[in-house]
């Protein structure tokens, strides 16, 4: 059965889904099965996974029950993806039923014993859409930069994910904090990422040891839709993604049981 990673925080701009790309691609590259599911209406991670996002069906008619998941992924330049594109963001306003946490969850069922991994990119909001994505989680993985403002949003994600697992999902857990385009030469880096250990402890949420440096091959990569590891499989940030997947294997991510390939 496949584990359902969402990669969160409601901060823009922080990695999110530079790291749903990354990860899948590492993922793959060991072997697994992996589904991306761009839950982000800016479709981004649609892009820089080689979808189309015109012409075909998108993670919206999905939710909005036009199309079974199955007929909506695509098999993109770097993972099988489903991708979003600008339509998504009238969800907000189209479902305001009951139930309507449980959309992604439920969409996502038949795909599970499909994947070893479903890692789902999710917009910078803390609305409907992300809280799907944790209703339909194992896991949430929360790449943040070390800046003050990526602080001071921590402990608002962590009390949403607390309110999704008393209402909607008991089972989440946060993986962690990963550091994002991390300079530990600066001073204030440093000074930060002190900071961020003494809150990561106060609400009990581990930091990763891997932390992901600038790399500018990262942002090529993704505008020419190549898998980072075949572009630049020697830039510091595609290495320092290779030790994370590694790290966060060791830490016990492991599927229950090998998806059957399809
Ligand atoms: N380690 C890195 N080195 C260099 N550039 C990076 C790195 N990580 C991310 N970027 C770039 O920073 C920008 C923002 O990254 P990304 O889109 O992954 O963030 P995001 O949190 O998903 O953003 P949004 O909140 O808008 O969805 C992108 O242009 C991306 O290519």
């Amino acid at each position: 059965m496949g584990k359902i990673i969402s990669i969160s925080n409601q901060k823009g701009g922080v990695g999110k889904t530079t790291t749903a790309n990354a990860l899948a691609v590492n993922l793959k590259e060991k072997g697994y099965k992996v589904l991306a599911v761009d839950l982000d209406p800016q479709g981004n991670l649609s892009f820089s996974a080689g979808a189309d996002t015109d012409m075909s069906a998108t993670i919206y008619d999905v939710l909005k029950g036009e199309l079974k998941t199955q007929y909506a992924v695509q098999r993109g330049t770097v993972v099988d993806i489903i991708p979003a594109n600008i339509l998504l963001s009238s969800i907000e306003l189209e479902f305001t039923g009951a139930q309507r946490e449980f959309l992604l969850r439920n969409a996502l069922k038949p795909l599970i014993p499909l994947y070893d991994y479903i890692l789902i990119d999710t917009p910078p909001a803390l609305g409907v859409l992300t809280v799907n994505a944790f209703t339909a989680s194992d896991y949430v993985l929360v790449p943040m930069l070390s800046d003050i403002f990526s602080l001071q949003g921590i402990t608002q994600l962590e009390e949403t994910i607390d309110r999704v697992r008393t209402q909607c999902n008991p089972d989440i857990q946060i993986l962690g904090l990963l550091l994002t385009r991390h300079n530990p030469r600066t001073r204030f880096s440093r000074e930060i990422t002190g900071t961020v250990h003494m809150i990561s402890s106060d609400l009990n949420i581990p930091v990763f040891e891997t932390f992901i440096r600038e790399s500018v091959a990262l942002r090529e990569a993704q505008s020419l839709q190549k898998s980072i590891l075949d572009y630049a499989p020697a830039c510091n940030a595609v290495i320092d993604y290779k030790t994370f997947t590694e790290e966060l294997l060791e830490k016990g991510l492991t599927p229950c049981q090998k998806a059957r390939m399809s």
